[in-house]
């Protein structure tokens, strides 16, 4: 076989951030500069107002550039014909759409330097160009003033300095490379550090701010742009004093400020930073050039700016701590070191010499859109997860999660379980039963195969899209690897299992060749959202002599199929690794979810029967879920995903939502047409935001919430300045914020008396529950404590987004990750012991974000970023799909229904229903 057959490439977007600490080293990147841009470039229609008969049936959105170069031509209109109009110093060399269809948000800029680049990316972060600025004249408006007209976002693009080149490769001293700085500690002259002090090239400084003078000199405003988008400024300010080689280690917590001083603002904080110089050398020559001298800080780009002054500075040597120094060398060598994991620092590119016959890979199988539906659904809250990840396996413990369908493999006995009655436990733990595979619906359609998965992917049908995508490979002429000419091409018509599994970084699967007799030829992988490197080892080699061994890449969106030999003669595996290399490039890993699809056989070796369904999600039930059957128990998903991650994130969501005060429109109308005096029920009233206008209205409001942290935020609230209008009340109403009337309850039993309430309101509640029984209970429950002829305002996320909005939601059923600040977290646990909070021992070796992610159950952390990310369920109304379950209700009809700002509304009136009895 040819290697050619073997379609291995450079991963498609090669490109890395050029971290904020990195070392301006210009000489290090590519010959030319590189920038991303990230915004909503597609421009939208106007979208027609709803009326009040019910939600109009609105046409997927239509896309104005249909295809990306028709958006790259318009971008170099503007950035290479014309880039002096936008006040910038250079023209783009030429522009890359880097989503491969609409909607597109993201595009690479390549100017003639790196200088250029970085000098456009300064110059961008202060003009703040939003697509509209860009491509708005370039827009086709047929008529003048027509409300058709499109409109493109005016939101400023977020940009960012990109380079192909790996980070620059380590010694024992140097942490270039590290995307999370290293700790360090301060070299004392009392101890046997003197040697040490001539040796590092790390140093300590403090007093890079003054800030008696700096109160006296800024105003709010022009101190937020000095420190705009996060320290972006100092950075540059640092460099011109320390040089543009040097490494900046910002702190990562900012301090709290006082809370009495409000004068004092939270970016005069930044006292002090680690530097890393080239050499100990360049360390010595500035802590003696600058120990105890004041500096001047000159804004980077508007030197309309006043230049900060800085205290008499200190400077003091520091080295990294001996945990960051290993730390760095277990990731340099692709171990993951706590794990104790063996370290495989081979690379793809050794290997090259050697084919696997029988592989083959193809890349872009499956597209950029259809990979997020796909993740959406398989990582989201109705993913069918098998207990078997607990077990042992043959080849060692399953670490990752996996999802089996059609037939469950079990990793025990390396065997396919036939016989899908036994329910109860086949071989300790594992039950036979799964969910089917998810089949296409009805007759074979019209419309070609694309255009379908299109529609489907707009309505948010994930599951369908699996359904397609496997019946696609079923008939999807494989070239035979090893054929000169790609004519005799194989097909898999049988595929009837479908495996799914997860890896997170650092997890991986043993070597195996799967087994014979379970599945048959023609094993097929589709690689998900992260790319990895896949091991393919022939059987019996290494017994005597070297193994040997061919590292193949397999690029996100890949399909990878061994048969013949690479199938039943070579072993694959995936090695436990943080990251890969390949063709010389580290590429760390991201969560890889990959879809194995394989023939499952019976005894005598033939196909075991399809067992498949259309009934979406897959359903699945094990003898525990059964029980749970009552609608009204709380599902675990609302649980853990609703119910605990209010718990945990109350402080936050009240400080950085509440607080804001951003009320639907729509709903204050509602509120302030209700006649004064008013008795109003808050059905999920969190932290109380709805009470202000209520109380502006003139009436009066009890919420219930079953959250309880959030409902102490709505009583315990503080109103200071910042407090946005919306939120504030008059005066004379003052009494009320300090003592509303609330009360723990679930909205599946609404814990008020039956017509005792003028109105109610449920907003942001209806998204969070999982079932459709559920769904119905909750408007029954609103309507049952409202009297009769009161009404009803209900609204909750819309599947349907707008285009400027960054929320986009990939399927009808989701987790929409919240980032929690482990500062937050700390004031929730602090009333409450059931979190377990770090010990010392641990606070010492692993980072804040990782210790409180571990106290909260299911949550995630970002160690570069320090948050601790939770997973809210929610589910997405589509337009009508709200008066849909309201028509399940009796006794109320529904008198408008809307959308606005990304939600589905509707307004009820409560009917006299003991008329309607008395009548009949
Ligand atoms: O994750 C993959 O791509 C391979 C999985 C695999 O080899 C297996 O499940 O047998
Ligand atoms: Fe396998």
């Amino acid at each position: 076989m040819s290697t050619s057959t073997l379609r291995q490439q450079q991963p498609k977007s090669a490109f890395r951030s050029i971290l904020p600490h990195e070392p301006l080293d210009f000489h290090k990147y590519d010959d030319n500069g590189y920038i991303h841009l990230q915004g909503a470039f597609e421009p939208r229609k106007k979208s027609k107002s709803v009326d009040d008969n019910g939600p109009s049936d609105n046409p997927p959105p239509t896309f104005l550039w249909k295809t990306s170069a028709k958006l790259q031509q318009a971008l170099l209109m503007t950035l290479k014909d014309d880039y002096q109009r936008f006040q910038l110093p250079f023209p783009v060399q030429s522009i890359e759409v880097v989503d491969p269809s609409p909607p597109y948000t993201k595009v690479r800029l390549q100017y003639s330097t790196p200088e250029q680049a970085f000098r456009i990316h300064t110059v961008w972060r202060i003009l703040q160009l939003s697509p509209h600025d860009l491509l708005f004249s370039n827009l086709h408006t047929p008529n003048e003033g027509n409300h058709d007209a499109p409109s493109i976002s005016t939101h400023p693009c977020q940009v960012t300095m990109i380079t192909s080149k790996p980070l620059p490769c380590n010694d024992d001293s140097t942490c270039w490379s590290r995307s999370n700085p290293p700790k360090f500690r301060r070299l004392l002259h009392d101890h046997n550090d003197q040697e040490e002090r001539s040796l590092t090239r790390f140093v300590y400084v403090t007093g890079l701010v003054n800030v008696d003078l700096a109160k006296q000199q800024f105003t709010d405003e022009n101190e937020n742009n000095w420190f705009q988008e996060d320290h972006f400024s100092m950075l540059q300010a640092l460099r011109d004093v320390f040089g543009r080689d040097v490494e900046i280690f910002l702190p990562s917590k900012k301090k709290v400020v006082p809370s009495d001083d409000h004068s004092q603002s939270p970016s005069f904080d930044m006292q002090s930073c680690h530097l890393g110089f080239r050499s100990p050398q360049v360390a010595q020559r500035v802590v003696e050039t600058l120990q105890g001298q004041t500096v001047h800080w000159e804004h980077p780009t508007a030197s309309s700016f006043p230049s900060i002054t800085s205290s008499p500075l200190f400077l003091d040597y520091v080295t990294i701590t001996q945990k960051s120094r290993a730390k760095q060398r277990a990731r340099d060598s692709g171990t993951n070191l706590e794990k104790g994991e063996p370290s495989r620092p081979e690379c793809t590119s050794s290997t090259n010499d050697i084919t696997v016959p029988g592989l083959l890979v193809i890349e872009d199988y499956v597209t950029g859109e259809q990979e997020n539906i796909l993740m959406a659904i398989l990582t989201g809250p109705q993913a069918p997860w098998a207990p078997q990840q607990r077990n042992k396996s043959q080849t060692g413990s399953v670490k990752r999660k996996v999802q089996h369908y059609g037939y469950v493999f079990d990793y025990q006995t390396a065997d396919v379980l036939r016989d899908r009655t036994i329910t109860s436990l086949s071989s300790e733990g594992n039950p036979a039963n799964c969910p089917p595979l998810p089949a296409v619906t009805g007759a074979a359609p019209a419309i070609d195969e694309d255009t379908l998965m299109d529609s489907l992917i707009q309505q948010g049908k994930g599951w369908d899209v699996l359904a397609h995508l496997i019946e696609k490979t079923r008939h999807y002429p494989f070239p035979v690897p090893g054929e000169e000419s790609a004519t005799r091409t194989t097909f898999y018509p049988d595929i009837n299992q479908l495996t799914v599994n997860q890896y997170k970084p650092g997890e991986g699967i043993g070597s195996h060749v799967d087994t014979a007799s379970a599945f048959g030829d023609g094993l097929i992988s589709i690689c998900l959202n992260s790319g990895i490197v896949m091991e393919f080892r022939k059987v019996g080699s290494g017994d005597v002599g070297p193994p040997i061994k061919k590292l193949v890449y397999l690029p996100p969106r890949s399909l990878v199929v061994m048969s013949g030999p690479a199938r039943y003669e070579w072993e694959h595996q995936i090695v436990t690794r943080r990251t890969d290399t390949h063709n010389g490039v580290v590429l760390p890993r991201g969560l890889r979810v990959s879809l194995t699809l394989r023939t499952a056989l019976a005894l005598d070796g033939t196909p075991l029967p399809r067992v498949e369904s259309n009934l979406f999600p897959p359903s699945w039930e094990v003898p525990e879920v059964q029980a749970k059957k009552n609608a009204l128990m709380t599902p675990d998903t609302e649980r853990d995903h609703v119910h605990a991650v209010y718990d945990a994130i109350a402080t936050q969501w009240h400080h950085t939502r509440g607080k804001r005060g951003v009320l639907w429109p729509e709903a204050t109308q509602f509120l302030q047409a209700l006649p004064k005096g008013s008795v109003v029920a808050d059905v999920g009233c969190g932290d109380g935001k709805y009470f202000p206008a209520i109380w502006e209205a003139g009436s009066i409001v009890i919420g219930t919430d079953i959250s309880r942290p959030l409902l102490v935020t709505s009583y315990q609230a503080d109103f200071g300045d910042k407090v946005a209008d919306t939120r504030k009340v008059s005066p004379h109403r003052q009494d009320l914020q300090t003592r509303p009337a609330v009360a723990v309850g679930d909205c599946m039993s609404v814990p008020f008396r039956s017509k005792s309430f003028d109105a109610a309101i449920c907003i942001a509640v209806m998204h969070h529950l999982s079932t459709r029984e559920r769904r119905i209970r909750c408007i029954e429950e609103l309507v049952r404590i409202v009297k009769p002829g009161g009404r009803i305002n209900v609204q909750a996320w819309a599947m349907e987004q707008e285009q400027e909005s960054r929320r986009r939601f990939a399927a009808k059923d989701v987790f929409v990750p919240f980032n929690a600040q482990p500062k937050y977290l700390e004031k929730v646990s602090a009333g409450q012991s059931s979190h377990a909070m770090p010990s010392e021992s641990d606070a010492a070796s692993k980072s804040v974000a990782e210790l409180y992610s571990e106290a909260y159950e299911n949550s995630d952390y970002d160690e570069q970023k320090g948050l601790v990310i939770f997973h809210r369920y929610c589910h997405l109304y589509h337009a009508g799909e709200m008066e849909e379950i309201v028509r399940q209700v009796a006794g109320v009809r529904i008198i408008a229904s809307g959308y606005e700002s990304g939600n589905h509304f509707v307004i009820l009136e409560v009917m006299d229903c003991d008329v309607t009895v008395s009548t009949t």
